[in-house]
């Protein structure tokens, strides 16, 4: 089964030529400065200039008030906003409104009582990306190149496109989109050989792994770029 690859975290252009070349169908710009992989707006903005069209260019945010994102959004062409805090259902409707671009809710998943929060959101937010929670302690809450146990999403289907993202790289995607039957899936550090330093190769390997070459179409027309 072939899925979607969004690859996130990009700073440089070229990670941003080599996720398009490799086929990749949406690129990820992170905007939480805590970050390795923070892309100050106005080198965001180059970047996303830089990306071939039909390449969906997205906003990673992380409880963001209105004056960053307004910031944000002034300064880079985003397709979509990627909300990886804990935005509330209100908080996704809010963005939404005032933007008026689609918004993709990140939902961290550590055991079964974490997939609610899939469902309350699911009404709400353009798209879903479910994600590792992050580990007690950790400084990021994503990035941290952990998986959650994929069977507990195992044959589950939400009336909105969604996408799968925690730990992957090029050896396991595979086997994450079987279980799952995700048709999206989403990296960062397991296309990296440093924190925040993207690899062409890693990249290469990865879309390659998730079929992504075979098939660049959007699951709903919400988040085509084009
Ligand atoms: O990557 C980061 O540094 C990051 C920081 C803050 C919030 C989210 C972040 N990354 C996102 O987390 C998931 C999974 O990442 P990984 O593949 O496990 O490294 C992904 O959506 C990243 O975009």
């Amino acid at each position: 089964m072939a899925a979607r690859v969004k690859i996130c975290g990009v700073t440089t252009e070229g990670a941003v030529q080599a996720a398009a070349e490799a086929g990749a169908a949406y690129l990820g710009f992170n905007f939480f400065p805590r970050s390795p992989r923070y892309a100050a707006p106005p080198l965001a903005r180059d970047l996303a200039l830089e990306a071939p069209p039909g390449i969906a260019k997205v906003g990673l945010v992380v409880d963001a008030e209105d004056a960053v994102l307004d910031g944000i959004v002034e300064t880079v062409p985003l397709d979509i906003l990627q909300l990886h805090g804990r935005e509330s259902p209100a908080r996704v409707r809010e963005v939404r409104a005032r933007y008026g671009l689609p918004v993709m809710k990140v939902i961290g998943v550590a055991g079964p009582g974490d997939l609610a929060a899939i469902d309350a959101h699911a009404g709400v937010a353009d798209m879903i990306l479910v994600d590792a929670k992050a580990p007690k302690g950790a400084v990021l809450p994503g990035g941290n190149g952990v998986a959650f146990d994929w069977r507990l999403i195992a044959g589950r289907r939400w009336p909105v496109p969604w996408m799968l993202a925690g730990g992957l790289n090029p050896e396991n995607v595979a086997e994450a989109i079987r279980l799952t039957g995700a048709r999206q899936v989403d990296v960062s550090s397991g296309v990296e050989s440093a924190p925040g330093t993207k690899d062409d190769a890693l990249i290469r390997a990865f879309v390659t792994a998730a079929g992504e070459v075979r098939d660049r179409r959007p699951p709903a027309d919400v988040i085509d770029p084009d």
